[in-house]
């Protein structure tokens, strides 16, 4: 007897999560049958996995100099030999960019992988790993049904006035736009603000996705009114490597007085800017707090600095905030940043309990109970997202190609 399961690949800029649910109802966290990722990927890459129960499957390290494709590769590997068991029916992929047109998720085929592609140039650190994994898995498991998820979707329907830039129509008409990212992150949290802080999660709310990439969200009623990041991943708060919110003047200086090309632009904006650009030193936050160099110190204070600008600028969208939620690698597991973040942002009448806030592990809120705003972590879970995308196309259904193409809506 083999158990139905779905592969999730979540690619990002420094890692790639993994996760394989039980296909056998609309997934919860429950139905995982095991999980893991490399992560450090560009500083110190490692390999851990895990199974249902917390115990360890994986645990290893790559030499440094290991390229994305490689550990994708041994990823792949360790997949395949660790499905015994299980009957794979459904891969389901974060792919960050789904540009204008794709806005829900959707069964991937060639006109959609060409699509896809050529959103390249707007996501230049995701969307080609994206794409490879759903390559590299289409050659091994050619019958699979494969399904991506976009990161934009969950921002599509802000405002008109929220969403373009004040260049002449024509260019929104097509497609030079605020598209917003970190949408499968932002949607998860979404589905656990009101269970975890009832009224105040379907009131105002600030999302603080800080990880390697790091964006915010302003939320009413759990939908995205207004996001940092905009037509790239590059627009917002400063991140690993990437800028973050940068006038266009300072390009147009590159080019002309620096003679750098495209290419060249590209490199400083989303490799060598943001925590690493300003530091010297890492892009990795934990190797940042961990250092006492004064340009590791620089770093950190200019991260939340423009953190605490943004929330300013979104709270002013919602018109003051009711929670303030943290989430990804940073937010779920630094209280360091989380206290400084809270401590500048006080006076929108956030109060919080350093121990509550040190202490935090798993969903907690550690805002006071007089605090006027709740305070939060909660571990995101893009990978649950799309599990649950895969069996919203494919669920319920027989998994033949032909009952996929039924569920899509296709046939
Ligand atoms: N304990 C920690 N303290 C501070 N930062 C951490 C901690 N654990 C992870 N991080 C940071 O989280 C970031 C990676 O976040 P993550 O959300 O996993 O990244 P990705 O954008 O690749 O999905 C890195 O900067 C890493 O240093
Ligand atoms: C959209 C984005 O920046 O993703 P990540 O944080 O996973 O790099
Ligand atoms: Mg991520």
């Amino acid at each position: 007897m083999t158990t139905p399961a779905i592969l999730v690949l979540n690619s990002g800029s420094s890692s790639i999560k993994f996760s394989i649910f039980a296909f056998e109802r609309d997934p919860s966290a429950a139905d995982l049958v095991c999980g893991g990722k490399i992560s450090g990927i560009g500083v110190r890459a490692r390999l851990d996995a895990e199974n249902a129960k917390g115990e360890a499957l994986a645990a290893r390290s790559f030499p440094s100099g290991v390229t994305y494709e490689e550990l994708l590769g041994h990823l792949l590997d360790w997949i395949e030999e660790h499905l015994d068991g299980l009957e794979l029916v459904a891969a389901g992929h974060r792919v960050v960019h789904g540009g204008k047109d794709h806005v829900a998720p959707a069964i991937l085929d060639d006109s959609l992988r060409d699509d896809l592609r050529a959103l390249t140039p707007l996501a230049p650190l995701h969307q080609p790993h994206n794409l490879d994994a759903i390559d590299a898995l289409a050659r091994l498991h050619p019958e699979l049904a494969q399904i991506a998820s976009f990161d934009t979707a969950f921002h599509a329907g802000r405002s008109e006035i929220e969403s373009v830039f004040a260049l002449p129509a024509e260019l929104a008409a097509e497609g030079v736009r605020r598209y917003g990212f970190h949408g499968l992150s932002y949607d998860y949290i979404a589905s656990r603000l009101a269970p975890l802080l009832g009224d105040a999660g379907m009131g105002r709310v600030i999302v603080a996705h800080l990880g390697s990439g790091a964006s915010l969200c302003a939320m009413s009623r759990g939908r995205s009114v207004a996001t940092t990041m905009g037509f790239s991943v590059l627009d917002g708060l400063p991140m690993g490597t990437r800028c973050g919110q940068i006038d266009p003047g300072v390009l147009l200086y590159l080019m002309q007085e620096k003679r750098m090309n495209a290419e060249e632009l590209t490199r400083l904006l989303y490799r060598q800017s943001g925590l690493l650009g300003l530091s010297g030193i890492s892009s990795d936050m934990r190797e940042l707090l961990a250092s006492d160099r004064k340009e590791a110190r620089f770093a950190i204070d200019h991260f939340c600095y423009r953190a605490n600008r943004e929330i300013g600028s979104l709270a002013a969208t919602l018109g003051g905030i009711d929670a303030l939620v943290f989430t990804a690698g940073i937010g779920e597991h630094s209280p360091d940043i989380r206290r400084r973040i809270c401590a500048s942002a006080s006076w929108l009448g956030i109060e919080w309990d350093d121990d509550l806030n040190r202490n935090a592990s798993g969903e907690a809120v550690f805002s006071t109970p007089d605090s006027k705003v709740a305070v939060a972590v909660i571990p995101t879970n893009e990978e649950l997202v799309i599990a649950r995308d895969c069996w919203g196309l494919l669920g319920g259904r027989d998994n033949s190609a032909d009952g996929q193409a039924a569920a899509a809506g296709l046939q």
